[in-house]
């Protein structure tokens, strides 16, 4: 099997986000948790999407991961590398975009990666080198209180080249309003300026159509799905891959019990929680008492198993960004945010454990958390329930899943997503 275009997300929601702008683009794809072993079977495809769970980790292990992944792609003959970050460029100062993107490029032998989070079907759009989602600034948006990785500067070029070893420059609009031939040119020129990275605009589709060919002549990008779909139509626009429909039959009904998980504190899913009040019963985990010992987990499954029978149930950690910075500041940011991620894991093998076969999850850390612990090796890809979120089936056993990205979906993402896992 040669692939047409490898791909390693930096977490699971972004994972499946991308490999859904694959299919949906005609690219037959499957998404592995982790690094699949080397003697893997995968049926024929053109692409896959490694998962990792390597967007709040050190800095090193990030790159060391990232590594082996591109290493297992590349022994598939691996046409292109995409490295699949936030589309709101979810890091800190110390990575891992920059250090990943480096390490990768250089690898790769390559002098400059492009690099864009643009992704305007969900209103994320870069404007001379500022990322803006919907109508805000990045630094202005609900992501200045992201829990891990509060995004409080708007200037990508500022930011990637704080957590970068390369000089980073700017592709602007007007440059991609050319064509590809003009943004492989300023890549060139940046290149005899020294820069090793890009940061490119992008506002429409159409942009990323050119991204997407100019990314293809190097071998090494990074992005968020907007560039994977820019990547995707000009593998098919060269003829390098003939479009395939999305595989519809995934198997048929699973039934029995459903259950949603949220650990995304992001505005959304705070709003999709108090929307599924009206459908589900919601049961709220405390932070504070889980993180002072308490088995707010065993209590959380003890009450899921009471209900369960009866219809899908939520049990969700989310808070507002107030209570939040007050656990972190009692306990510690990482402490609270793994302690919280592993309480949820427990929740959900405890859920499969009573036959729970229908699960969504919101949140990439909480997803990667929860797929970690369920052992889930891949998934083939289904019908999106909203822009960045398809409907997941796993591999090998009969279990549907549905991983949000915290931001995405609409008010009553939840019933829309249990109602495509039948
Ligand atoms: N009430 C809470 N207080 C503090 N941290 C929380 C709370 N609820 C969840 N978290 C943590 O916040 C982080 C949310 O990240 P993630 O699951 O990736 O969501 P998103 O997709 O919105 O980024 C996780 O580490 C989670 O454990
Ligand atoms: O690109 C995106 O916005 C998503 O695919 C993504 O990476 C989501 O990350 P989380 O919001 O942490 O789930």
């Amino acid at each position: 099997m040669t692939l047409a275009l490898g791909c390693i997300a930096d977490d699971y929601t972004g994972a499946s986000d991308l490999a859904n702008t694959l299919t949906k683009a005609g690219l037959r794809t499957v998404q592995t948790i982790g690094v699949p072993a080397g003697d893997l079977a995968l049926p024929e495809v053109d692409a896959v999407v490694v998962s990792l769970k390597s967007r709040s980790i050190p800095a090193g292990e990030a790159v060391a991961r990232s590594r082996e992944a591109a290493s297992w792609l590349d022994a598939r003959g691996a046409g292109h590398l995409l490295f699949k970050v936030c589309s709101t460029f979810d890091s800190t100062d110390a990575g891992n975009i920059g250090p990943v993107t480096d390490a990768l490029r250089e690898d790769a032998g390559e002098a400059i990666a492009l690099v864009t989070p643009a992704f305007p079907e969900t209103a994320r759009t870069v404007y001379l080198g500022h990322l803006f989602v919907g109508a805000m600034p990045l630094a202005e948006s609900p992501l200045k209180d992201h829990p891990l990785n509060p995004m409080r500067d708007s200037n990508l070029v500022r930011v990637l080249a704080r957590q970068s070893r390369a000089e980073v420059g700017l592709i602007d609009l007007a440059t991609v309003a050319q064509g590809a031939e003009a943004v492989s040119a300023r890549l060139d020129a940046l290149v005899r300026e020294g820069k090793g990275a890009a940061i490119a605009d992008a506002v429409l589709d159409r942009d990323l159509a050119v991204l997407g060919a100019a990314a293809l002549t190097r071998k090494v990008s990074t992005g968020a799905s907007g560039l994977g779909l820019g990547l995707a139509r000009a593998l098919v626009a060269s003829g390098r891959v003939a479009p395939a429909a999305a595989d519809t039959d995934l198997g048929g009904p699973i039934g029995g019990p459903a259950a949603c998980l949220a650990g995304s504190c992001s505005q959304a899913t705070l709003g999709q929680i108090a929307r599924a009040e009206a459908a589900m019963p919601v049961r709220r985990l405390d932070p504070a008492r889980l993180l002072a010992g308490e088995d707010e987990a065993g209590a959380a499954l003890a009450w899921a198993a009471e209900r369960i029978g009866d219809g899908p149930v939520l049990i969700a950690s989310s808070a507002g960004p107030e209570d939040v910075a007050a656990v972190q500041a009692r306990y510690g940011r990482d402490a609270a945010g793994h302690a919280i991620e592993d309480a949820m894991a427990r929740i959900a093998e405890g859920l499969v454990a009573r036959g729970v076969r229908r699960l969504v999850v919101a949140g990439g850390e909480t997803s990667g958390a929860v797929v970690d612990r369920l052992g889930l090796p891949a998934f083939r890809v289904g019908p999106e329930i909203a822009a960045g979120v398809p409907v997941l089936r796993t591999t090998d056993r009969d279990m549907w899943l549905a991983l949000k990205s915290g931001n995405f979906g609409g008010p009553d993402f939840f019933a829309d997503a249990l109602r495509l896992m039948p």
